[in-house]
């Protein structure tokens, strides 16, 4: 019984991760295009403006959804920082 409800929420778990991965390989198809837009005009791979109102509009959101914002700040800059690798790498081919 109690492990019916254990396999019931995991396998909710499991949805919304599977929709995560999918929703993080939408963003980095974009971001590649942004990638290769930016390294064919000359553009710097990093946009610290922009990554800062990306942040504070995403901690609000956060905080809306009842999620920790430092929590939601840590993890956009984690994803960030690895779209800023691959501009790089673009940059270099
Ligand atoms: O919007 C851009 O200019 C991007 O390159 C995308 C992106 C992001 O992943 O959201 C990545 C690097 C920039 O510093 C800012 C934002």
């Amino acid at each position: 019984m109690t492990e019916d409800v254990l396999a019931r929420y995991r396998q909710s778990i499991d949805n919304i991760d599977a929709a995560l991965i999918y929703m993080l390989a939408e963003r980095f198809k974009i971001t590649q295009a942004v990638g290769r837009y930016k390294a064919e005009n000359g553009l710097p791979p990093a946009d610290p403006g922009r990554e800062e109102r990306q942040i504070e509009r995403l901690r609000n959101l956060a905080g809306d959804a009842d999620l920790d914002p430092e929590f939601s700040e840590k993890f956009l800059r984690f994803v960030i920082d690895e779209v800023i690798r691959h501009h790089q790498k673009a940059r270099e081919e």
